[in-house]
């Protein structure tokens, strides 16, 4: 099979990828794993070519898997071994490991990329959305324990974790930072990240690097409701048009950031662009077309992150071509289109970045709440 992980012995991994491990739906260590493209097999001879190829190749988009699972039988075995400590810890040793193992998987990746791609994400704890201090804490301790090149410390881009962006950036260490929703608060991001290299003292900056994870199609659905709610022609029409008009905007905006002086003096020391990564790209509702949120949004040094839903129907018939600024000035109206009908940006950026984390902690206390009864049943493992 073309597509898989990890390569099959032997072959020639030239590949695009990336992973992250994140706390989502009910499975536990569920999140993004990476698309991995081998373009050769070990005899040199090539294999079935995809629209991820091309995608790859010719318009310097990386395409990443997103969808890991590891089966909840695995985490009762290793509570059944686990001797006496807490399920927490328990569970965190597992991720550290799978982390670990994963990350090996994807450094031949990550060299041959020269640290662009083949990267695993681990993140800290969503119960530490509200908490700088906590979060650079957690972000520093993940780093050390897992200790390898290729692996981003996962942080969301909470108004309280802004800081602690800047802080983990200055300690040189990588980071993927999730849950964006809106221009402004991707700006705030973008500047973590430049404030935090520019703090770190460090001469040589081209292993510090960062993802930026702005979510998409969350924001048609609840743009798409309150459109429902207004429902005249003009705001019916605008149904499905929110997320990529903002996403667009996001890409004009990571290009007037990484550009100038001040980002100039940073290349200087090696500075590498924190990348835009499209997240959330499988559609919502069917009467959408279902490469939606991938096929416009192609665009050179950005990463889309793809759930099979969307990969199958990429590769199927996802066509090939940089979009994402072929029409600037169509999502400029859009965006203001949407304002002038009373959609407040704002808003809506606040409102999924609320339910974004709320939903990551949901999964994560409702993980910890199955292993523990399971503990307790087995009477093995003490509170
Ligand atoms: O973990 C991030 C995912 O890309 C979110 O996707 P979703 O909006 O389909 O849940």
């Amino acid at each position: 099979m073309f597509l898989g992980f990890p390569a099959k012995p032997g072959f020639n991994s030239k590949l695009v990828s990336s992973s992250c491990f994140s706390f989502k739906n009910d499975h536990p260590s569920k999140g993004s794993f990476v698309v991995v493209c081998s373009l050769a097999d070990g005899n040199g001879s090539s294999v079935k070519r995809t629209t991820l190829h091309d995608l790859y190749e010719k318009e310097g988009q990386s395409p990443w898997y997103d969808n890991l699972c590891r089966p909840v039988t695995d985490l009762l075995l290793l509570i059944e071994n686990g001797g006496t400590c807490a399920v927490w810890k328990r569970y965190w040793e597992l991720v550290v490991k799978d982390i670990q193992d994963a990350s090996k998987l994807f450094e031949l990746i990550y060299d041959q990329t020269d640290g662009g791609d083949g990267y695993v994400s681990v993140e800290v704890s969503p119960r530490l959305a509200d908490d700088t201090e906590g979060t650079i804490v957690a972000a520093k301790y993940l780093h050390k324990v897992v200790d390898r090149p290729n692996v981003y410390i996962k942080i969301p881009a909470t108004a309280p974790c802004i800081p602690s962006i800047k802080e983990v950036i200055a300690k040189g260490i990588s980071v993927n930072v999730t849950l964006i929703f809106s221009l402004a608060r991707y700006e705030a991001v973008i500047d973590a990240y430049l404030d935090g290299l520019e703090a770190s003292g460090l001469t040589d900056l081209s292993r510090v690097t960062s993802v930026a994870s702005f979510f998409v199609s969350r924001v048609d659905t609840l743009i798409d409701k309150m459109l429902e709610k207004i429902g005249t022609p003009e705001a019916l029409d605008l149904r499905g048009k929110a997320a990529v008009a903002q996403a667009a905007l996001a890409y004009q905006l990571y290009q007037k950031k990484f550009s100038g002086p001040r980002w100039e003096a940073l290349v200087k020391k090696g500075a590498k662009k924190q990348r835009l990564l499209w997240a959330s790209t499988s559609v919502k509702n069917p009467a959408y077309p279902d490469t939606l949120y991938v096929a416009p949004l192609i665009g050179p040094n950005t990463v889309s992150t793809m759930p099979d839903q969307a990969l199958l129907a990429f590769i199927d018939h996802g066509t090939v071509s940089r979009t994402i600024d072929a029409n600037v000035s169509e999502a400029e109206g859009i965006y203001s289109a949407l304002e002038k009908l009373g959609i407040d940006w704002a808003y809506v950026g606040s409102q999924l970045e609320d339910e974004g984390v709320e939903s990551f902690k949901k999964s994560f206390d409702s993980l910890l709440d199955t292993l523990q009864e399971k503990a307790n049943s087995l009477k093995l493992i003490s509170m």
